[in-house]
């Protein structure tokens, strides 16, 4: 074996979930230890089984079984033992050191109270067990870097997650969603290509010229016409141009990239090879989160089926050696996650210098202070060939203008801009509703919501993962079927619960940021924002989980003047932008908080295009700081 090997690797299925199972569901409440969300151990949704370190079934003190909450119970002494028996990112103490032994939880301990606490009053009966303790008596802890689990891979307790194998079935690699009745209506966008010569844009998938079997992939997948961003990508990908690339949420940036870079290796008869001891592949693509870079892989493997070109999949969460193994099986189009990606190439696995193309999807996300190092690290590792010698695309719905300048380090210098509409702008096909809520009001309100919403999916996004199981704990309480993602969550918990969300079997999804960009999940018809992002570029990226591909959808945002008036002027110019109607008490909390027009939270700049033009929304210009100083990432999320 080689050192990655790892003793076990057990494949689990993902069954055994319930929302509210009779073991406790969210919140447990067993064993006279508190009641409700008060002990118990916070949001709990699953009645399987754990793995151990070694990956054996371990019913007596994983997360979920009767001992172990999932970041430890309320109750009182040390004892039991949690996942591996450390703090997953060693940080003891913050979500549930002592008894019990949660999954994030710190070794064993004691003291502290225990419980689900909201907002402070006396914590579980006999303390002990750390759990959540209300947002207003901590902070949380960092860990080392935003990137959270995925990126360090050493900080924890040997991952032996390995996701069920996937369908081969075609009718499941090809499954797709209808374009909505506004598709068309993105030909009405202005595009705007800046740079030097860009190459004219196709109007229809046959000027593409793809290749016969992408070509029929394409077809099986239901695309008809190409989207604007395909239709200007396309082409200047072919070109062999840069590109950082501006199209709103949901408009097919996946597939501009992905097309034109499989088309050009088919072309050039790429086939992977499994006799190789390290693999070189020729396309990287980056992307923040492991569920959306497990995404733009399920996209690439759609499209490259059945010919020769391979793509494989790399993020944290599940097992090294599993995924290791998956690469040396061939690898051509190589996905991942910046934190597991590094490590494998580390490991001597990968081979840079056949890279042709290098894909930052969440561009913006990628350059901020969260991962610029690492995306730095990943181009200056050895054998990646210099931005002169390969071809590097960006995309996002969003692009500060400092991080457009920041981008230009990665670009050759001719790069092409291509923005589809503005710059930063809300996705139109979704209707805005800003709702004036204060903090105490907001639970009933988002009930009252959810009233009218029924069985529609609906993802509740919320700003920290204590508070994500809280209010997914308290919805299951109120018996609406609900599940949640978060970092915090163990990666098959996460799969469990993005799964059971699409499947529809929990309609509503309460998430942290984690979730904001790039999710595609079919039928997403409500987007409510219970807790507003500290930035504006986030709402936008949140709000467009819905009102995809030309379907219509809604938004709901709570805003609450004492703790959103910061985002208010922001968000008055994204809802006008969107041709949405703006509440005249949102206009005056804007003007009340800033005074001016010419207020911009964070000192942000929001290009409304290529910044070398000397960009736009100049009156928004208060500074023009460096992102990492902005604190882009600085709430409580938890990105790969
Ligand atoms: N030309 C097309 N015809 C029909 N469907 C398409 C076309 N292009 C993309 N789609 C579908 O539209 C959906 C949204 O595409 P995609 O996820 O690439 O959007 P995006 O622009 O990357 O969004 P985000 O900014 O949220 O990441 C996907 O389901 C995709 O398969």
């Amino acid at each position: 074996m080689d050192e990655w090997e790892e003793g076990t690797t057990t494949t689990t299925s993902n069954n055994g979930s319930l929302w509210a199972s009779g073991e406790g569901s969210f919140g447990g409440d067993r064993a006279g230890r508190g009641k409700g969300f008060r002990s118990g151990g916070g949001f709990k949704s699953f009645s399987s089984a754990g793995i151990d370190e070694n990956g054996n079934e371990d019913k007596g003190s994983s997360w979920n079984s009767d001992e172990g909450g999932f970041r430890g119970r309320g109750r009182g002494r040390g004892g039991g033992r949690g996942f591996g028996g450390r703090g997953f990112r060693n940080e003891g103490g913050r979500d549930g050191d002592g008894d019990g032994g949660g999954f994030v939880g710190g070794l064993g301990g004691r003291g502290g109270r225990g419980g689900f606490r909201p907002g402070g009053g006396d914590g579980g009966r006999e303390g002990g067990g750390g759990g959540y303790r209300g947002k207003d008596e901590e902070v949380f802890s960092r860990g080392s870097n935003e990137c959270g689990e995925g990126d360090h891979e050493n900080a924890g307790p040997k991952v032996t997650y390995v996701p069920p194998a996937l369908s081969e079935d075609e009718s499941s690699i090809f499954a797709h969603y209808e374009s909505g009745i506004n598709f068309d209506k993105y030909d009405d966008i202005l595009v705007d290509v800046s740079g030097h010569d860009p190459p004219k844009a196709i109007m229809t998938f046959e000027e593409a010229a793809l290749c016969e079997s992408l070509n029929r992939n394409v077809s099986k997948s239901g695309y008809k016409k190409p989207t604007p961003v395909q239709k200007h990508g396309i082409p200047i990908i072919s070109a062999g141009r840069d590109l950082m690339a501006c199209a709103q949420t949901g408009s097919g940036k996946t597939a501009a990239f992905l097309l034109p870079i499989l088309q050009r290796l088919m072309a050039d008869g790429v086939a992977a090879s499994q006799f190789s001891e390290v693999q070189e592949p020729e396309v990287i693509v980056v992307a923040p989160t492991r569920e959306l870079i497990n995404q733009i892989y399920m996209e690439a493997r759609k499209f490259a089926h059945g010919t020769c070109v391979r793509p494989v999949v790399v993020y944290g969460g599940i097992s090294t050696g599993y995924t290791i193994r998956e690469v040396l099986k061939g690898c051509n189009v190589l996905c991942g996650t910046p934190g597991r990606l590094l490590d494998i190439i580390g490991r001597g696995k990968i081979g840079l210098s056949k890279v042709r193309y290098l894909v930052l999807d969440e561009a913006d996300r990628m350059l901020d202070m969260g991962f610029e190092p690492d995306m730095r690290k990943l181009v200056s590792s050895p054998g990646m060939p210099p931005k002169e010698d390969r071809q590097t695309l960006m995309f996002s719905a969003t692009y500060p203008e400092d991080i457009q300048r920041l981008a230009a380090d990665f670009l050759k210098t001719d790069y092409l801009f291509l923005a589809v509409g503005v710059v930063g702008g809300a996705c139109s096909d979704v209707e805005q509703v800003v709702v004036q809520v204060t903090k105490f009001s907001k639970r009933d309100q988002l009930l009252e919501v959810l009233k009218t919403t029924g069985t529609e999916r609906t993802m509740v996004f919320v700003e920290t993962k204590r508070q994500a199981d809280f209010i997914a704990t308290f919805l299951c309480q109120e018996k609406v079927p609900t599940t949640s993602i978060h970092g915090d969550r163990e990666q098959r918990e996460r799969e469990q619960a993005l799964g059971d969300f699409r499947s529809g079997k929990c309609p509503v999804l309460v998430a942290t940021s984690v979730a904001a960009r790039g999710l595609d999940i079919k039928d997403v018809q409500h987007v409510v924002n219970f807790d507003l992002p500290n930035n504006i570029d986030e709402y936008v990226h949140r709000i467009g989980r819905t009102g995809r591909c030309g379907n219509t959808g809604k938004a709901v945002c709570f805003f609450d003047p004492e703790a959103d008036g910061n985002l208010a002027r922001s968000l008055v110019k994204v809802l006008s932008g969107a041709q949405q109607e703006v509440p005249k008490w949102l206009e005056e909390v804007a003007f009340n908080a800033h005074g001016t027009i010419g207020f911009n939270p964070g000192g942000r700049v929001f290009a409304s295009t290529d910044s070398r033009k000397g960009g736009s929304f100049q009156n928004d210009r208060t500074t023009s700081q460096p992102a990492a100083a902005l604190g882009v990432a600085g709430d409580d999320d938890e990105w790969e």
